[in-house]
């Protein structure tokens, strides 16, 4: 079954005067930089489960079609029902030779090459999907320990789930690993994954997200014919099920989640269970699942510090060996993009990729450029006060000498510092910033912005005080 959409075309021809096609990894970037906007258009959630299993398969240039593979006909359908708009203006925005789109069922053409530069877009091998029956678990192959970094903030789940997959006995079971929406949770699931079946070759794995578990119940309900579902599930040597929370409110689904757990803990395989918050903080699930889970180990996956989000960039950078970015994009990035992983690693992709597509050499101000709609919706409003109070404290000076007329050189450069970080960091128009500098004039806060831009450049020292200032500001 094939569903096609057609959308408004634009017949001037290919964005950037691009051959559309001749350069495939083109094509895949700019099929990166489509799924960074849908991600952020329709939703992470969503996103991840209806639009990222999708697949490039093909673009005509001379019809302008453009063809994308879902996993089975009902994703297809359901993708192009739901979708098409989106995809539609996604497309138009980035490649506007593209005319219409057709979302089909099938799997990608094998055509390494199209996804070879372009780590934007992952091939249809690295979709993550759970496994029909009988068939090795689609786990992610990105997604391993050894790509997976470590710092403050998940050591305790890496930990665990390594012990989830080693060999031999565990002293909990089931692993309940919780946080928030892009952390890495199903990263380390799938990289239990990995190692257990590396230990047990022929060992039977399931990863299925729990939006899924309830697809298959209520569809083999309907078919009256649960017995191959519950067989199946209780069969694992290993079970992982992620986002529980999805399940919430929903009985029947749980009734069986439920008797699902049971069965796989008393018979000693394993279990792993994700969710985004803890078990005591999870609504609409029974209490008797909760207490289960609570039985095992629990351990959260926190935000990421400055130093693991620049550790991982620095991670991925290393499997992108074509990418040039400098460290001090990186430290850009790792300081700028702090709500998630995922949206740090689509950040990267992004720079990457318009990199590659506009064929530009990658330094910060490409970067802000290039991210500048999400750096403005994450920005955190800095005020002029809290750049006084930093410059003061930094310079071991009163914050009062910052409105003061005092124009000895020990408050008078840190004042001039700070006017020129009002200016840099906060939309303040210069006689505003002027005003609250002690009523000075407009002209004197343009003299302090010149006459640091000049000692940044000549002076080292003053330079790594301003960039630290901006760091520590910026959060
Ligand atoms: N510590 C880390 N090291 C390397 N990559 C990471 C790390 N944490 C997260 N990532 C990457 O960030 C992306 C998002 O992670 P993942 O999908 O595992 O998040 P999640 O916690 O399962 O989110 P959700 O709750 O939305 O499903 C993945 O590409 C993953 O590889």
């Amino acid at each position: 079954m094939a569903r096609t959409g057609e959308i408004d075309g634009d017949a001037r021809g290919p964005a950037s005067g691009m051959a559309p096609c001749e350069d495939a990894a083109a094509l895949a970037a700019a099929w990166g930089a489509v799924c960074d906007s849908l991600r952020r258009s329709i939703g992470a959630r969503p996103f991840e489960h209806w639009l990222k299993p999708l697949a490039l398969g093909g673009f005509d240039p001379a019809s302008g079609r453009l063809t994308l593979l879902a996993a089975s006909p009902f994703m297809a359908g359901w993708v192009a029902n739901h979708y098409q708009d989106h995809l539609a203006a996604a497309w138009r925005a980035t490649w506007p030779a593209v005319r219409s789109i057709a979302v089909e069922a099938g799997t990608a053409p094998l055509a390494p090459a199209l996804f070879e530069t372009a780590p934007v877009a992952p091939p249809a091998a690295a979709v993550v999907a759970e496994e029909p029956a009988e068939a090795p678990p689609a786990l992610d192959p990105r997604y391993r320990f050894d790509s997976f970094v470590v710092g403050k903030a998940n050591e305790m789940a890496y930990n665990a789930a390594k012990a989830m997959a080693a060999d031999g006995p565990i002293g909990f079971n089931p692993l309940f690993l919780h946080g928030g929406t892009g952390l890495g949770k199903t990263h380390l699931m799938h990289a239990i994954g990995h190692d257990f079946l590396a230990a047990r070759p022929g060992a039977r794995v399931i990863y299925m997200s729990a939006e899924k578990f309830m697809f298959e119940f209520v569809a083999a309900m309907r078919a009256k014919d649960t017995y191959s579902f519950k067989a199946r599930l209780r069969a694992a040597d290993l079970l992982m099920i992620d986002d529980v929370q999805f399940i919430a409110g929903k009985d029947s689904t749980q009734e069986e989640f439920f008797h699902t757990m049971n069965e796989i803990i008393g018979a000693g395989r394993r279990l792993v269970i994700t969710a985004d918050r803890s078990p005591q903080s999870l609504e609409g699930i029974e209490s008797r699942i909760l207490s289960r889970l609570s039985w095992g180990l629990v351990a959260d996956v926190n935000p990421a510090d400055f130093e693991l989000r620049y550790n991982i960039i620095c991670k991925k950078l290393e499997q992108m060996p074509d990418a040039r970015v400098p460290d001090e994009v990186a430290m850009f990035l790792a300081r700028r993009i702090s709500a998630n992983v995922r949206e740090l690693e689509g950040a990267l992709n992004r720079v990457v990729a318009y990199a590659t597509l506009q064929n530009r050499i990658v330094d910060t101000d490409f970067a802000a450029e290039v991210l500048a709609d999400l750096l403005r919706a994450t920005q955190r409003r800095i005020t002029i006060d809290e750049i006084q109070r930093k410059v003061s404290d930094h310079y071991r000076i009163r914050q009062a000498e910052m409105s003061s007329a005092r124009r000895a050189r020990e408050v008078a450069r840190p004042r001039q510092i700070a006017m020129y970080l009002a200016k840099q960091l906060t939309p303040r128009s210069l006689p505003e910033i002027g005003r609250r500098f002690g009523g000075r004039d407009h002209t004197t806060v343009i003299h302090a912005v010149k006459q640091i831009e000049k000692l940044r450049a000549a002076d080292a020292e003053l330079d790594a005080d301003v960039r630290l200032l901006i760091r520590q500001l910026e959060g």
